[in-house]
């Protein structure tokens, strides 16, 4: 007798798994290995920026005054006594006329308050002329400008990009606090999974989902330890996920959670005493998608067909993990625009379809054959098409929500 699944609405799936989620403890990184972390506190300018009145230009400080009434017809002689680079400070303090000889990025000196260009100038052998006269504050980079000593600069939960690295440098964060990432076991299922140096048998096939989610997962920064079970038998597989649960956080497991004779992750979850947080979610594709928690640990049992084990890590799995590691925004955006071919088919449950999305033109189309078992699709994906449970015949022209999935280089086919 087959157990009874009641399907849950997606969102309640996705809460239910954010609900049993918590954050991962803070670590130490050097800001070199930062890189696609998330700032785990708040980051503060430990100083004003710019530091110090600076000039913009390589040119001469100034005093503004003195350039007053400059013109073609009434060149203003100016007298050089000093000359200095980025990293040098000027001892000298501008008298009448005179001028310091400075480059983009050296402070402004005493009694300078003006930097004209050296293209403005006229070299002379004391110094040089100019014919336009300059306002107070003309030319000059002003501490504080960009911001203040003590501003909030990015919260906490800030994807560590190579921008936040040089903010972070700016500010002297030479170590930077941020969540560890889990421990993920990756376990890909199937008699029928063959590796991809071995010849392939009647009856077999690839592996597609191992290489996918472990890609899915290093787009989070995480390296799964990667165990080979390729027989569906109750006993092996039982002994792995134990092994797995001693040293992980997640645990994923591609295949056998459906009803099938071969498929025994239901009965494992059972003989570890899992919490099932849901085993069947009103959505197609990934319907058998099951989430079980031991403790703090997380079980994801993700379809074996590719395109619903792709749905299911992006809309269960990476919301979690985001949230452990302290990410402010877990979830993909989602946006409206105009679809360009018609899906007519009925949708029971909650549809998503592996889509191109043009996001210039603000359009999208299913990106090929789209059943549960594809997987070409999935490669020419940007984003999924999210079609409401209990419709039909989306048309060309419809506006559809669609949750981007990618926002990096769009795959031309
Ligand atoms: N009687 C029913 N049969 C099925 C149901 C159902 O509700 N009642 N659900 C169907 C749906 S929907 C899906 S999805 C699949 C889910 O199957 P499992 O999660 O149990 O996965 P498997 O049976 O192990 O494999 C399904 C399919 O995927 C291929 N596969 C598995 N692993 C991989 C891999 N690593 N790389 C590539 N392809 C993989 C496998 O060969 C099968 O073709 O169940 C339906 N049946
Ligand atoms: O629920 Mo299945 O994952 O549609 O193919
Ligand atoms: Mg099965």
């Amino acid at each position: 007798m087959l157990d009874k699944r009641t399907p849950l609405p997606v969102d309640e799936a996705i809460a239910r798994c954010m609900a049993h989620t918590q954050s991962a403890p803070i670590i130490t990184v050097p800001l070199a290995d930062s890189l696609n972390f998330y700032t785990a506190e708040d980051t503060i300018a430990t100083y004003d920026i710019p530091m110090f009145n600076k000039s913009p230009y390589d040119g001469y400080a100034v005093r503004s005054a003195d350039t007053a009434g400059a013109s073609g017809d009434n060149r203003i002689s100016f007298r050089m006594i000093d000359h200095i680079g980025a990293g040098a400070v000027s001892r000298e303090a501008l008298q009448q006329n005179e001028a310091v000889r400075i480059m983009t990025g050296a402070p402004i000196p005493q009694g300078a308050d003006a930097v004209v260009m050296l293209e403005q100038t006229v070299e002379t052998a004391e110094g040089f002329t100019l014919r336009k006269s300059f306002s107070p504050g003309e030319n000059i980079s002003v501490q504080g400008e960009e911001c203040r000593q003590g501003e909030l600069v990015l919260s906490a939960g800030t994807l560590i990009t190579p921008g936040v690295q040089a903010v972070l440098a700016t500010f002297s964060y030479s170590m930077v606090n941020v969540r560890k990432k889990p421990d993920v076991a990756l376990i890909s299922t199937g008699t029928e999974l063959t590796s991809i140096d071995e010849p392939l048998l009647p009856g077999k096939i690839r592996n597609s989902n191992g290489p996918m989610i472990a890609g899915q997962l290093a787009d989070l920064g995480i390296k799964p330890t990667i165990y080979q079970v390729t027989a569906d038998d109750y006993e092996h597989l039982l002994a792995i996920m134990r092994e797995a649960l001693q040293s992980h956080d997640i645990i994923i497991t591609t295949g056998g959670v459906s009803v099938g004779d071969y498929d025994y992750m239901p009965k494992i979850y059972n003989a570890l005493k899992a919490d099932i947080l849901f085993n069947k979610v009103a959505m197609r594709p990934g319907s058998v998608t099951t989430v079980a928690a031991l403790g703090s640990q997380l079980l994801f049992g993700l379809s074996g067909n590719p395109s619903a084990c792709y749905t299911g890590f992006e809309l269960f799995a990476k919301p979690v993990i985001k949230k452990m590691i302290g990410a402010s925004q877990c979830y993909a955006p989602i946006i409206e625009v105009k679809l360009t071919e018609d899906f007519l088919k009925a949708n029971p449950f909650t549809r998503f379809i592996r889509a191109e999305l043009d996001l210039i033109n603000r359009t999208v189309r299913p990106a090929g054959f789209n059943k549960s078992n594809a997987v070409i699709a999935i490669a020419r994906s940007n984003s999924m098409i999210m079609l409401p449970g209990g419709t039909r015949g989306f048309k060309s022209g419809d506006r559809v929500k669609v949750i981007i999935t990618r926002l990096t280089d769009v795959t031309t086919w």
